[in-house]
């Protein structure tokens, strides 16, 4: 990538236009486009099965990197739900079936914890505690280097969705700090306590450190 970083535009090997906004807005900053699947029609689809939000990343980023000839970059993220026992972890694409929308899941997630409440003895509905995963990984198909990095933020399930902004799950993922979910921040605000945020954070100063 590193290479990559060299150049105005990064591609990422993504097809959500959420985290597609998020990179652009991340990566303008530093006077970078970006470029998603979108840009790249003919690419071959990549099946997600790794076990680990790692695994997946890499294989999007080199499925992608190995097509164009270039260095990608890829993003595999997803919500641990402490009470679920981390799930929907690296299914929460998927979580209420292949294809599902972010409603669908999110009405998923919420049915779930509501059935596995009913009989216990709670005050407070729904606050289960959760964290947001997200893994990038770079991959330069000249030199085969693989970087990775990692972030993660804590949060709590709320019963009721709230705000329009982010994507997936951030309207029902409540930060206590701010009294907000997720969906209420800005762009920047977001961006600056996310996982994808801090896991951007990190390849960044990788990058810095250790540079060819
Ligand atoms: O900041 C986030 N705010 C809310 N929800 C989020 C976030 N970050 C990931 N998520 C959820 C969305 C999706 O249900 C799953 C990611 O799945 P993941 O496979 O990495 O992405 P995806 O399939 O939507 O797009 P792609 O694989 O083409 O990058 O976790
Ligand atoms: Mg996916």
């Amino acid at each position: 990538m590193v290479n990559q970083i060299a150049h105005d535009t990064i591609i990422v090997a993504t097809k959500n236009k959420g985290k597609v906004k998020e990179f652009a807005h991340a990566f303008a900053a530093i006077g970078k486009n970006v470029q998603s699947m979108y840009d790249y029609p003919d690419l071959p689809d990549v099946v997600e099965d790794g076990e680990t939000f790692a695994d997946n990343a890499l294989k999007k980023a080199k499925t992608v990197a190995l097509a164009l000839g270039i260095p990608v970059l890829a993003d595999d993220s997803g919500l641990c739900v402490d009470k679920l026992d981390g799930a929907p972890g690296v299914y929460s694409a998927r979580y209420a079936g292949e294809g599902a929308t972010d409603e669908a899941n999110n009405k998923k997630l919420l049915d779930t914890l509501g059935q596995m409440e009913q009989g216990e003895d709670t005050e407070q509905p729904l606050l289960s505690p959760a964290q947001f995963v997200c893994t990038l990984v770079v991959y330069d198909p000249e030199t085969d280097r693989v970087i990775q990095a990692s972030g993660d933020v804590e949060g709590f399930i709320i019963a009721e969705p709230r705000g329009f902004g982010g994507f997936g799950y951030d309207p029902l993922f409540y930060l206590p700090e701010y009294d907000k979910t997720m969906a209420e921040l800005t762009m920047e605000e977001k961006q600056a306590i996310s996982h994808r945020g801090r896991a951007l954070e990190q390849l960044m100063s990788q990058i810095s450190r250790n540079p060819s």
